[in-house]
């Protein structure tokens, strides 16, 4: 018997599928329609949500921003944080999980902001802590350059313990509120942190009252071995992308391997395996939408540029009927590149693009009915260990058919098998959610 997976949700503050039929017109810019998102995410007993994010006009694709502004692809995108606030203030159980960048935003700030929502949130916040992987968005923040992975995620490292040590440099009871001696705070409870590393110097104390979960919910999606490294030190969950439930089964392992010789318990880290189920009211129905979705030109245009915003390799100067000329190297998105590349196998750029047809952060292909899918989704569960998966769509694109395709067809399925939740116990927070199974 399978036991209960983790579900999650992953979109950007950008426009929903706007050129469909079941789009919303491209303009979600009020946040309305994400929060809607939220609260049918919340509905079908979702652990989290997160908000993904980029910090830069990407210009890789042809060398130009055509590309990307032409499809609103990654661009448009607005800030996560504002819309975290209203989808957790429409929701009460459901996690928001926000990504903030090592690069862009100060520890304090980080520190600040996180704190300020778990607060609002009544213990619900979780941080995806990326570290960006573009020259472009390096640019916005005064380098030449983006550093080497290693250094970056050597600067992560630090950024990470500034941020945990502010969390801690309130303890947990500071705040008395004590009417009668006329005390808010006991200053005796709150310190300062006198952080002086590398990369940064922070004094201290934070500014902010202790949150629900003192330390918010950690997310990351690290796929290089200092990525990986990184997470297992660090997350409460992982978003990874595989390629069959054999590299899944690799990929968890080696997490829980790394965090068990760092002398955390793996089982506090649910790795979620990202997937963009097709469903349909029959399997033909499914397998149709699916193929009408690969021949479409645009779909292949698509997906080239999202991979050459994610990887800055200008994926235009490639023809499509032809493998690719040699193995492509990033500093940028390493484990999205190699596993759409496939390298080795022969296959033309096309083919690369059809394979991958559930996107670039497909695991396993799940085309078919909502029971179908589902039954699916338990048998890999089955064969990885667990924890769960993060859903989205193959180039980040919603519209309400979509969601409530998850929300009210493939939902109800895992549910009726027992395989996911279909209740919040009230009251906890989003890291007592993922460690409940
Ligand atoms: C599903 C998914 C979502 C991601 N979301 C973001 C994001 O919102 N912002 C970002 O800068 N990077 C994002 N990344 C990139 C990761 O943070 C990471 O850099 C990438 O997976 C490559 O791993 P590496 O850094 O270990 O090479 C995402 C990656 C995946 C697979």
């Amino acid at each position: 018997m399978t036991s209960k997976f983790h579900l999650a949700f992953i979109f950007d503050f950008a426009a929903d599928e706007w050129q469909g039929p079941f789009g919303t017109g491209g303009s979600p810019w009020d946040g309305k329609f994400h929060t809607e998102v939220a609260v049918a995410l919340e509905r079908a007993c979702f652990d989290f949500v997160v908000v993904e994010d980029k910090l830069m006009v990407p210009e890789s694709y042809g060398g130009s921003s055509e590309a990307a502004l032409s499809q609103a692809m990654i661009v448009p995108k607005h800030d996560p944080v504002p819309l975290a606030v209203a989808m957790g203030l429409a929701t009460s159980q459901l996690g928001i999980v926000t990504t903030l960048s090592t690069l862009g935003y100060p520890p304090f700030m980080t520190a600040r902001l996180a704190s300020t929502m778990d607060n609002m949130l009544g213990g619900r916040y979780g941080w995806n802590i990326v570290t960006s992987a573009e020259d472009l968005a390096a640019q916005n923040f005064g380098l030449k350059k983006l550093p080497p992975r290693q250094e970056r995620y050597a600067r992560a490292e630090e950024y990470v313990q500034i941020v945990r040590a502010l969390f801690d440099s309130w303890d947990k009871d500071a705040v008395v509120l004590d009417r009668e001696k006329g005390i808010y705070a006991d200053h005796t409870k709150v310190r300062p942190i006198n952080f002086e590393g590398t990369y940064f110097t922070v004094r201290g104390p934070l500014n902010t009252v202790p949150s629900p979960q003192h330390r918010p919910a950690f997310v990351q999606a690290g796929a290089s071995p200092q990525g990986r490294e990184f997470a297992a030190r660090n997350a409460d969950s992982i978003i990874a992308i595989a390629n069959g439930p054999e590299s899944m089964k690799d990929f968890r392992d080696d997490i829980r391997d790394r965090a068990r010789k760092m002398g955390r318990d793996p089982d506090e880290i649910k790795v979620l395996f990202c997937v963009t189920p097709m469903l349909g009211d029959t399997e033909y129905d499914a397998r149709e939408k699916q193929a009408r979705m690969v021949a479409s030109p645009r779909f292949i245009k698509d997906i080239l540029a999202q991979m050459s915003a994610l990887t800055e390799i200008d994926f235009a100067q490639f023809d499509v009927d032809q493998p690719l000329p040699h193995r492509l190297e990033t500093n940028g998105e390493k484990g999205t590149l190699d596993m759409f590349q496939q390298w080795g196998s022969g296959k033309t750029l096309r083919e690369l693009v059809v394979d991958g047809a559930g996107g670039l952060v497909s695991s396993v292909p799940l085309v078919g009915t909502p029971d179908q899918v589902a039954e699916r989704m338990g048998e890999v569960m089955e064969q990885v260990g667990g924890d769960g998966f993060m859903l989205t769509t193959p180039l980040l694109r919603m519209n309400r058919r979509y969601v409530a395709e998850v929300t009210d067809g493939l939902v109800p399925a895992l549910q009726r098998r027992g395989l996911t939740r279909s209740t919040y116990t009230p009251g906890r927070t989003l890291r007592e959610n993922l460690l409940e199974f």
